[in-house]
C-alpha cells in the first residue's frame, strides 16, 4: 500500500504549501528590492545622462550668445557717428556688415534717453517704451557692456522676441548710445538647436527667464507665458526658479511624473530645461519587472513542486510510524515494530510511542492482575459480597453469597436485589438507599456497618451486619454491599443474655432478672390496675446447714428449695434467687391478703415436708414476707423493701412461716 494515501493529505498539503508561499514571498521581496535598487540607479544615470546633455545644450548656447555679444561689441566700435542721424548711413553701415544681418533679425540704436533713434532689418521688434524697457537700458549703460533683455512681445509684429544692447561709447569712452540686435525667439536657429535635444519619444527642452518667462517651448503658444502665474506649478521648476541646478523627479503641468533637469546660462538670465516622462525612461525597467516578477513566481512554483517532493519524502519515515500504530491498534503487528531505528525526531518520536504502549501494556497486565487477584479474593470471602447497577439489577454474587442466602450465582445475577434478599419490612428503607446512591449521594452510609435482617431463599431471616460502598466500572457506578452472617453470634448473644439472668447453681432467674421482671410487673399492673404481691422467703438456719452438713449439702438444699418453689407456684409467677439463701416470689393477679395467705402457707407446707440430702433426711424450714402493690407506693424498691420487713416480721415470729407487710 501506498504510504502517501493514509497519511493525512492536509498536513503534506499544508506543508508544501507554507514552502510555496515563503519561497514566493521571499523570491518576491527579493527581486522587488533587487528592481528597487536597480531603478533608483537606473534613474540616477537617467538623470545624470540627461542633465550632461542639457549642460553641454547650454554651453552651446552661452558660446552662440556670448558671439553675438562679440559681434554687437565690434559692430558698435566700428559705427560711424553718421548712422545714428541718417536712415541711407545706417543702412549703409548694415550692409557693410552682412554677418550682423544675419546673426540678428533687426539692429536698432537707441540714445542715452532710451529714445530709438533708427532700426534697420526686417520689420520684427522695436522695444516698447514701456518702465522695464528703461531698467534694461539703464542697466546696459551701466555696466557698459552687452547684455540680453527680458523677452518681450514685438510692438511692430507681434512675435516674442529678445534684444541684445552693446552701449556704443565716443572718442571719449563715454557711452553715448546703445547698438542692439534683435532676435526672434520663435524663429532662432540658435533656440532650436535646443529645441531639437530631446530626450525620447515624448522628451523634450524649454528655455525660461530667472523671472520665468518662457523663452524656449516647443508649443509656441506658451512663448512668453509667465509660469510663475501657472496654479500648479511643478515642483521642480520652482526649485530651477529659486537656484537649483541638476536633475529632480516632479509631476508636470500633464500630471504625468517625469525627470527634470535645469542649468542656468552664464550670458543670459535663461534657465535651459528638459523634461523626460518617467513611463518613457523606465519602459524597459518596467518590462524588466514585469520579467522579474513572472520569472520570480515561475521559480516559486519550481520550488513549490520541489517543496512537495521533498515533504513527502521527508514525511515517507512519519507516515510508516502512523502505519504501524494502526497495525498495533488493530491487533496485526505487536509493539516491537516502534523499536527506535532512526537517529532523528521521527526515531526520537517512534521511541517514545514504543516506551508509551509498553508502559500502556504493564498498566494493562497490572490491572488485569489486581482484577483477578480482586475477583479471586471476592469470590473466596468468607462474607457475602453482592453488587448491584442503580436500577437494583445484580451484577456480583460470590460463593458465600450462595450459601447465606440460598440463591445459585447464575439465578441472582440480573435480579432485583430487593426482590431477593431484602425482607418486605425494609423494602422501604432500602428503595431510599437506592435512590440516595443513584444521586450520588451515598457518602453517609459507605463504610457504615449496620446490622439488619435479609431473606433466605427459603423465607427466613438471616441476621447479617452490613457494610456498603460504590465502584466505577466502564463508567457506571455500582453498589457493593459486603453482608457477614451473623446468625451465630446472635444466638450466642442471646445466650450469653439469658445466662446472665440464670442463677447457674438453681437455674432459677437471678438477681438481674427478677428486677427487670419486677420492674415490668409493676408498669404492667399500673397501667392495667392489675394486682400484684412479691414474696420474699429465707431458709431458716441454714448457715448450720452448711455448717453442719458442708456446703455442697448447702447447695443441694437450695437446688431443691428452687425446685420446690417452682412447682408450687402458676406458670405466670416468677421464682428468683437473688442472694445466699434468698428467694423472691412475683405473684401477679393475687391481690386479696387471704389469698397471699394461703399461697404463702401452701409453700410453707411445701418445704416443711423433708429434703433428702446425702441419702439422709433433712428438715428444712422457710420464712416468707409478703407484700401487696400498694396504691400509694407504686415503687418497685418500696414493694421489695415492704417484703423484707415482712420477712424479718416472720423470722421474729419464730419462723417456718410468713407475715403479711401492712
Ligand atoms: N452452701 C451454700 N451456702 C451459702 C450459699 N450462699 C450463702 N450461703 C450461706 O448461707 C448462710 C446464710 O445464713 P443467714 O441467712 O445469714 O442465717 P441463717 O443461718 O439462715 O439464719 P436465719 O436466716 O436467721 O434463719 C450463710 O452461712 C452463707 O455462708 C450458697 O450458695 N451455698
Amino acid at each position: 500500500m501506498d504510504v502517501a494515501v493514509i497519511l493525512p493529505r492536509s498536513l503534506k498539503f499544508r506543508m508544501t504549501l507554507v514552502v510555496i508561499l515563503l519561497v514566493l514571498a521571499a523570491t518576491m521581496i527579493v527581486t522587488w528590492v533587487a528592481l528597487v535598487l536597480a531603478e533608483r540607479d537606473m534613474k540616477a544615470i537617467i538623470g545624470n545622462q540627461q542633465f550632461a546633455l542639457l549642460s553641454s545644450s547650454a554651453a552651446q548656447i552661452d558660446a552662440q550668445l556670448n558671439a553675438k555679444k562679440l559681434l554687437l561689441a565690434s559692430l558698435a566700435e566700428d559705427l560711424p557717428p553718421a548712422a545714428t542721424a541718417s536712415a541711407a548711413d545706417m543702412l549703409e553701415f548694415v550692409n557693410r556688415h552682412p554677418i550682423a544681418r544675419r546673426e540678428f533679425r533687426n539692429l536698432v540704436i537707441y540714445n542715452r534717453q532710451g529714445d530709438l533713434l533708427h532700426t534697420q532689418g526686417q520689420g520684427v521688434a522695436t522695444l516698447d517704451t514701456s518702465a522695464s524697457l528703461r531698467a534694461y537700458l539703464a542697466k546696459v549703460l551701466a555696466d557698459g557692456k552687452a547684455i540680453v533683455s527680458p523677452p518681450y512681445k514685438s510692438v511692430m509684429t507681434g512675435a516674442p522676441a529678445v534684444v541684445i544692447m552693446q552701449p556704443v561709447k565716443d572718442a571719449e569712452g563715454r557711452a553715448t548710445m546703445m547698438l542692439g540686435g534683435s532676435l526672434d525667439l520663435a524663429d532662432s536657429s540658435m533656440l532650436e538647436q535646443v529645441a531639437g535635444q530631446r530626450s525620447g519619444r515624448t522628451g523634450y527642452s524649454f528655455i525660461f527667464t530667472t523671472r520665468g518667462i518662457l523663452v524656449q517651448h516647443p508649443d509656441r503658444a506658451l512663448l512668453l507665458e509667465d509660469v510663475t502665474k501657472r496654479d500648479n506649478l511643478n515642483l521642480g521648476m520652482q526649485r530651477a526658479l529659486e537656484g537649483f541646478e541638476g536633475w529632480t523627479e516632479a509631476t508636470g503641468q500633464d500630471g504625468t511624473p517625469s525627470i527634470y533637469s535645469y542649468k542656468r546660462l552664464r550670458s543670459a538670465d535663461w534657465i535651459v530645461g528638459a523634461r523626460y516622462p518617467v513611463d518613457e525612461a523606465f519602459a524597459p525597467m518596467i518590462a524588466m519587472r514585469h520579467k522579474g516578477m513572472l520569472a520570480a513566481a515561475a521559480f516559486a512554483a519550481m520550488a513549490g513542486v520541489m517543496a512537495w517532493l521533498a515533504v513527502r519524502a521527508m514525511l515517507r519515515p512519519l507516515s510508516l510510524l502512523r502505519q504501524h500504530i494502526g497495525e498495533i491498534r488493530n491487533g496485526s503487528a505487536d509493539i516491537g515494530v516502534l523499536q527506535p531505528c532512526r537517529p532523528d525526531e521521527i526515531g526520537d518520536l517512534a521511541g517514545a510511542f514504543h516506551e508509551l504502549m509498553a508502559e500502556r501494556e504493564a498498566a494493562q497486565k497490572a490491572v488485569r492482575d489486581s482484577e483477578a487477584l480482586i475477583s479471586s479474593i471476592l469470590e473466596r470471602a468468607p462474607d457475602a459480597f453482592v453488587s448491584c447497577a442503580a436500577d437494583g439489577a445484580i451484577t456480583n454474587w460470590n460463593e458465600a453469597a450462595e450459601r447465606t442466602f440460598g440463591w445459585r450465582r447464575a439465578e441472582a445475577l440480573g435480579r432485583d436485589i430487593a426482590e431477593l434478599i431484602v425482607p418486605p419490612a425494609m423494602r422501604g428503607a432500602h428503595q431510599a438507599g437506592m435512590q440516595a446512591f443513584g444521586e450520588g449521594r451515598m457518602g453517609r452510609l459507605i463504610n457504615a456497618r449496620v446490622r439488619i435482617t435479609a431473606l433466605h431463599r427459603d423465607g427466613h431471616e438471616v441476621p447479617v451486619e452490613l457494610s456498603v460502598g460504590s465502584i466505577r466500572h466502564g463508567g457506571a457506578y455500582y453498589a457493593t454491599a459486603f453482608l457477614h452472617d451473623i446468625t451465630e453470634r446472635v444466638a450466642f448473644e442471646e445466650r450469653l443474655t439469658q445466662l446472665a439472668r440464670i442463677d447457674p447453681l438453681t437455674g432459677i432467674a437471678n438477681r438481674l432478672y427478677f428486677e427487670e421482671v419486677l420492674q415490668q410487673a409493676v408498669v404492667r399492673a399500673r397501667r392495667n390496675r392489675m394486682p400484684l404481691a412479691l414474696a420474699y422467703l429465707d431458709i431458716d438456719r441454714f448457715k448450720s446447714i452448711n455448717d453442719s452438713l458442708g456446703h455442697a449439702a448447702g447447695d443441694a438444699v437450695l437446688c431443691e428449695f428452687a425446685t420446690r418453689l417452682g412447682a408450687n407456684v402458676r406458670a405466670a409467677d416468677t421464682v428468683a434467687r437473688i442472694a445466699g439463701d434468698e428467694f423472691v416470689i412475683i405473684f401477679e393477679q393475687v391481690d386479696q391478703a387471704d389469698e397471699a395467705a394461703r399461697m404463702a402457707q401452701k409453700i410453707v407446707a411445701a418445704i416443711r415436708v423433708p429434703f433428702t440430702v446425702d441419702g439422709a433426711p433433712l428438715l428444712v424450714t422457710t420464712s416468707i414476707g409478703i407484700a401487696l402493690l400498694d396504691g400509694d407506693d407504686l415503687a418497685p424498691a418500696a414493694l421489695v423493701a415492704r417484703a423484707d420487713a415482712a420477712l424479718y416480721q416472720a423470722k421474729r415470729q419464730g419462723r417456718d412461716g410468713y407475715a403479711l407487710a401492712p
